[in-house]
């Protein structure tokens, strides 16, 4: 420990993890030097200016609070490496694409490279950090890269300290989170070091709320964690189809079951399908796991928690069509919503770019609103999960519209899609969209998020998943 500080930290990756984690480390340790650090020179320019690369409520403001006080961020990885005491890895680890594994594994390479670069240029003790999300073990891998290139007087301890902040809440996850794990080695060395990162933690989290286990058990429960939750959105997934074929109202259903205490409320939210960067990936990489330990029925056991996913977001477009007199080409459909959740403008994996997907399949003209989501955005990701790429293909271009206001989505359009639960979307004026809408007034909530009685006042026909149909079940909802 150097100078005026009490510990230098680096993270190694600026994105949705890294820089909110280390905005607040800062903020809440004004003793500690924090600094970001990222390979890419134009997600660090963009933390150095008051448009950050990502948006999450509250997050600029922490980020202004310690920005050129204690918090930096930085491209030069070779300093910053070498002057830290505690080094977090917070990088990407998607599920490869191809080689062996592809679909499923879990792809380390940029930690790999992290290891590699640490090692090359440390030339005094660290503490190495894993914070991405990896597969059991990785820090084996982490802890032979660094072993075999230690230098005389200079040695690491690897620790493992998942995240689990949730998009769209990250600030108050991270002010207030449910705990905060630290893996280590179970040796006199190990547990110096998780003593370490746990009284940072400690300068504003009750230390019964930091849990340390060992390495292994830390990797794990993160994975564990995410299929957990993956799971009772599955669950309560599959009984809105259900409901749907007989008259039974899934939120009821979830009202019923999660006030049992030893099932609770949380996470049983019926929806088109759960989207984002890790749900999917993080069971694939226990699938995965699974399958390579030889224990096939675990595999299969969590796989379905994805097939059940999948089957959700295919009903929502089959849905459309087919309530749509079995044909939507050439209507105008508008897509509210685009971002996996709401108050994140992340699309990584979100289930309104599967409808979208669906409906070109189909020529319809789509039209979309996210008051958060980028026309680049989209096309990127559409490009990278559903290999739709608009630059090859022009007319694309021309059936996916991307409009900044929300009205004129909705003019002389034959159907809305709600597709993710952003708040404004209830503070329209419905009577306004339905006069401009072409008849019959389709609207299909995928998030159960408007009033469908008002809606239908208005003379929407409403499908909204888990709901009974007013029409096939009279007496299943008050008229
Ligand atoms: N997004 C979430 O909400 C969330 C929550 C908990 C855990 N995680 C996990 O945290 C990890 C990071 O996720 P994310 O969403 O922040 O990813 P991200 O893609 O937003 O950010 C990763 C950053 O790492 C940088 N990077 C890649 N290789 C690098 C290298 N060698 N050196 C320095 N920087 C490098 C990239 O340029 C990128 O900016 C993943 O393992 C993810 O599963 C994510
Ligand atoms: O009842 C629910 C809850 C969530 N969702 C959907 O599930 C997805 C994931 O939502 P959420 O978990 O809130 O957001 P993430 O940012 O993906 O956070 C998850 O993934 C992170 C990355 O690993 C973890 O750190 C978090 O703890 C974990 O909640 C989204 O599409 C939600 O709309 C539902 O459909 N119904």
């Amino acid at each position: 420990m150097s100078d005026q500080w009490d510990l230098k930290i680096l993270c190694m990756g600026a994105g949705y993890v890294g820089g909110p984690t280390m905005a607040v480390i800062a903020k809440m340790c004004p003793k500690v030097r924090v600094v970001v650090g990222d390979i890419s020179q134009k997600q660090i320019d963009a933390w150095n200016t008051d448009v950050l690369p990502i948006y999450e409520p509250g997050l600029l403001d922490c980020v202004k609070e310690s920005r050129g006080r204690n918090l930096f961020f930085s491209t030069d990885l070779d300093k910053e490496i070498d002057e830290a005491d505690v080094i977090f890895i917070s990088v990407n680890t998607p599920t490869k694409t191809q080689g062996i594994g592809a679909g499923a594994a879990a792809n380390i390479k940029n930690c790999e490279l992290c290891a590699r670069h640490i090692a090359k240029i440390a030339t005094s003790s660290k503490i190495v950090v894993e914070k991405s999300t990896v597969p059991v073990r990785t820090a084996e891998a982490i802890a032979r890269i660094l072993a075999a290139n230690e230098k005389s007087d200079v040695t690491f301890q690897v620790l493992s300290n998942p995240e689990f902040l949730a998009e769209g809440t990250a600030m108050t996850d991270l002010m207030n989170p449910d705990r905060v794990l630290i893996g280590g080695p179970q040796t006199p060395a190990g547990l110096a070091a998780i003593e370490t990162v746990a009284k940072v933690y400690a300068t504003w989290i009750p230390r019964a709320q930091i849990l340390t286990t060992n390495l292994w058990s830390s990797e794990l429960s993160k994975l564990v964690a995410n299929a957990f939750l993956a799971q009772r959105v599955s669950s309560i997934n599959s009984i809105s189809a259900l409901c749907e074929a007989t008259g039974a109202d899934v939120s009821e259903i979830s009202r019923a079951v999660g006030m049992d205490d030893r099932i609770g409320k949380r996470f049983l939210q019926p929806s088109v399908g759960f989207g984002g960067s890790c749900f999917q990936k993080d069971i694939l990489n226990l699938v995965y796991l699974c399958e390579t330990y030889g224990l096939q029925p675990c595999a299969d056991y969590w796989r379905q928690v994805i097939q059940m996913n999948d089957f959700q977001k295919k009903r929502f477009s089959e849905k459309i069509v087919s309530s749509m007199f079995n044909t939507v080409t050439g209507k105008k459909i508008t897509v509210l919503g685009y971002a996996f959740k709401a108050d994140t403008g992340d699309v990584r994996e979100t289930p309104a770019m599967f409808i979208v997907r669906d409906l070109l399949q189909e020529n319809a003209k789509i039209h979309v609103y996210d008051p958060q989501v980028t026309r680049e955005e989209m096309w990127l990701e559409m490009n990278y999960t559903c290999g739709v790429n608009h630059e090859t293909n022009p007319r694309l271009d021309e059936h996916v519209v991307t409009a900044t206001d929300p009205y004129e989505a909705c003019k002389g359009s034959h159907a809305i899609c709600i597709m993710t639960e952003w708040a404004e979307f209830k503070t329209y004026d419905y009577q306004k969209i339905y006069d401009a809408m072409e008849k019959p007034a389709f609207l299909f909530d995928g998030r159960l998020h408007l009033d469908h009685k008002a809606l239908r006042e208005i003379g929407f026909e409403v499908h909204a998943i888990g709901k009974p149909d007013p029409v096939k079940f009279p007496g299943s909802t008050i008229a």
